[in-house]
């Protein structure tokens, strides 16, 4: 498998609150690379650098890779449609976006509904984001993410707000659609039923990296310890 990304002796910082004091260390990477083909599941305890590194990552890829954040970031004036269609700007021309914002083409209609069915939200296509449940926000994200139509995922708690068989399906959905895939998540055991390689942080270092079929319970338990 080819390298898509290599990272090495890669400090990530923080600026302090405190005048003329130093940044702050969030994550340091002594090596890490990441193929194509790869389905990462981005595992550590609350502030352990996930969401860093995917930053970081993000940074990296530029425009290869979709990105899924942690809090769903809609506009929550503009209806689902817009929201979903917002992912894919930069393939239209200003013209086109701007008359699909006043009104909305067949053509555009069709592919989002087509994409909003298997995410249950195919009905809420004309209801502003702001009128949304937590969990309907998520899935227009992931809906978003998925037009981008990018060959990499980049995803930060994208199925946190949704019930554990939805949250399995839809995750299993956005990984079926991307070459690769790197995920952070909180629910360890679900992540790794998609995954097939796990990144494990822990006091801002990379604690494990290995493939899903090698890891023990044992590393996994010291990771959250
Ligand atoms: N701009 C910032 N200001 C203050 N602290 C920061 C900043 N950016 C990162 N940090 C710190 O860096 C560490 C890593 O944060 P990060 O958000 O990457 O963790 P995380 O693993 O994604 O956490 P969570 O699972 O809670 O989302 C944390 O200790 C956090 O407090």
């Amino acid at each position: 498998m080819s390298a898509l990304l290599e990272l090495k002796d890669c400090r990530l910082t923080y600026p302090s609150n405190a005048r003329n004091e130093a940044d702050k260390l969030a994550l340091a990477i002594d090596h890490l690379t990441i193929r194509e083909g790869d389905r990462i599941a981005l595992l550590g305890k609350s502030g352990a650098g996930k969401s860093t590194l995917l930053r970081h990552i993000r940074h990296q890829l530029a425009d290869r890779a979709s990105w899924c954040p942690q809090d769903a970031s809609l506009v929550p004036q503009l209806k689902v449609f817009h929201n979903i269609y917002s992912g894919a700007l930069d393939r239209h021309s200003g013209f086109v976006n701007l008359t699909n914002l006043l009104l909305p083409s067949s053509h555009f209609e069709a592919e989002i509904t087509a994409l909003a069915e298997p995410l249950g939200i195919s009905e809420l296509l004309w209801t502003k984001a702001d009128e949304l449940s937590g969990g309907q926000q998520q899935r227009v994200a992931i809906a978003r993410a998925l037009y981008q139509q990018k060959p990499i995922l980049l995803a930060d708690e994208p199925v946190s707000a949704l019930d554990k068989l939805q949250g399995r399906e839809i995750l299993e959905l956005l990984v079926s659609r991307h070459d690769t895939s790197v995920i952070a998540m909180h629910n360890a055991q679900l992540a790794l039923t998609v995954c097939n390689r796990v990144i494990g942080l822990k006091d801002q270092k990379l604690f494990l990296d290995c493939p899903v079929d090698q890891l023990s319970a044992d590393s996994i338990g010291q990771l959250y310890q």
